[in-house]
């Protein structure tokens, strides 16, 4: 009866909980962006002051400076947060973030990133609508929901946000491993809401993500950009030798190229294989995800197993290179390729560092080039995998089918969220990955958008599990 209620009131509250979300969106607090790192602080003031309206005790925990192209910056805070201390309720730690990927019109957007627009469709667009802001909004929703409804919250809620996910979440592991009997003693399980749903109809329960190390290479010589009708073809260019290295790492269909790198993957199974056969997931699905037709492989199962349980190597840019309209004519006199390498079980950062390095050398050495090159990891995060059939993802599925009707399906994430397996360790306890968003919504791309009804609906979601977190023997 009580959920009824809380339901009613969250639908009547629809308008406030998008201006709310409009509020968090104008916000730009993109991470990989120094110049902005003030606004990554003030969006944590603005999640502390959401908080602490309700009542919640808040801190910001200062983790330092890190050094960005060079220069000291200070980290965001890590938001640390309570909701309740009542030993004879269940306790759960949330862990959302609350930076962004960078996002210009200029990009592409139809709209401002940061400022949310409600479109015809009843979709919101702005940057972090999705990831990660919209669930970390609909947790304050939830908690207010319940105290405006007069319902007592049913569990013990303690919370960690982080403004440097979408950076490889500096500082940190530090701080889980540091609070890990301490701030976090007293959590029962782990709830992260930074996850899609696969496709656009189904919800579901997230139990794998992929790891991620991030890699740079720069290769260097002139002194200064130089005249390519002066210096061209008598002189060794970066960017031609870029180019070539960055050619070297991956095949056009995906296969990549650096020697060792799938030394380390756990072999399929015949079991592991057979669950990949009744999920709801179309070759249409994916299309319509991406915008074009333009799949790599021709069944759903061997696109969500290259997703979920194979390494993928992508490359994202080059710093330094010509990438504005025109023909400028100029050798760029340094530059730096970046890519990534998505890892799964039973890969290690240590021997994907050294099969990059040594195969990155190689390949230069190999050009007979008199400029420089150097390869550095940015970052990297270990892959996580669970048991979906663990008590906390049957509450976590009874809740699903509470709110929409259906059992949810037991997905994996080919994204990454490092920290996850830092919080399953360092506190022993179960971690969920809820999903408030579809997999349509295009997190880090253009136009990112999550709709009202995901919305509402997550923020049932969120009331629905808290209350089954609260009827569990925790087994
Ligand atoms: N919603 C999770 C997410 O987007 N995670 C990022 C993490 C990351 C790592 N390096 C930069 N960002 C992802 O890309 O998977
Ligand atoms: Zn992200
Ligand atoms: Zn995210």
């Amino acid at each position: 009866m009580s959920l009824q209620k809380i339901y009613e009131l969250i639908d009547s509250k629809k308008q406030s909980y998008i201006e709310r979300l409009h509020k968090a969106v104008s916000i730009p607090s993109v991470s990989a962006d120094a110049s902005l790192r003030p606004k990554v602080v003030e969006m944590a003031d603005f999640i502390v002051s959401e908080f602490e309206k309700l009542g919640a005790k808040m801190e910001k925990r200062d983790i330092g400076s890190h050094v960005m192209n060079g220069v000291e910056v200070p980290l965001p805070p890590i938001v640390l947060g309570q909701y309740g201390n009542d030993p004879a309720k269940k306790t759960v730690l949330i862990y959302n973030h609350y930076d962004v990927q960078p996002a210009k019109k200029s990009d592409g957007w139809d709209s401002e990133p940061f400022e949310l627009v409600v479109d015809e469709k009843d979709r919101m667009l702005g940057r972090g609508v999705t990831d990660d802001k919209g669930p970390l909004m609909g947790w304050i929703a939830n908690l207010e929901a319940y105290k405006e409804a007069g319902v007592d919250f049913p569990v013990n809620l303690l919370m960690c946000f982080e403004g440097m996910e979408e950076y490889g979440s500096e500082g940190l592991d530090d701080l889980i491993v540091a609070e890990a009997n301490r701030y976090f003693k007293k959590a029962d399980c782990v709830c992260i809401s930074d996850t899609y749903w696969l496709g656009t109809r189904k919800p579901v329960l997230t139990y794998g993500l992929r790891g991620v190390s991030y890699f740079n290479v720069t290769v260097e010589g002139p002194s200064a950009d130089l005249h390519s009708g002066v210096f061209g073809g008598t002189v060794h260019e970066p960017m031609t030798d870029l180019i070539a290295v960055m050619a070297s790492l991956v095949k056009p269909d995906g296969t990549i190229l650096v020697p060792g790198i799938v030394d380390e993957v756990a072999p399929l199974t015949k079991d592991e294989d057979k669950l990949y056969d009744n999920i709801d997931y179309s070759m249409d699905d994916l299309k319509q995800a991406v915008g074009g037709e333009i799949n790599v492989y021709d069944s759903p199962k061997d696109t969500l197993q290259h997703r979920w349980r194979y390494p993928t190597l992508s490359l994202h840019g080059i710093q330094g290179a010509f990438s504005e309209s025109g023909a400028k004519t100029v050798i760029p006199a340094k530059v730096t390729g970046k890519f990534s390498i998505r890892t799964v079980p039973n890969m290690t950062a240590e021997h994907i560092n050294k099969c990059v390095k040594e195969h990155v050398e190689k390949v230069f050495a190999s050009l007979n080039s008199k400029n420089r090159v150097s390869v550095e990891c940015l970052h990297s995060g270990s892959w996580w995998i669970s048991s979906p059939f663990h008590w906390h993802y049957t509450i976590g599925a009874k809740a699903v089918k509470t709110v929409y009707g259906v059992e949810p399906d037991l997905v994996r994430e080919g994204g990454s969220i490092p920290i996850t397996l830092t919080f399953e360790t360092a506190l022993n306890k179960n971690v969920l990955l809820l999903s408030m968003g579809r997999g349509d919504d295009g997190a880090h791309s253009i136009n990112e958008k999550l709709d009202v009804e995901n919305y509402v609906n997550g923020i049932k979601l969120f009331a629905t599990y808290v209350d089954e977190l609260s009827k569990s023997e925790l087994k």
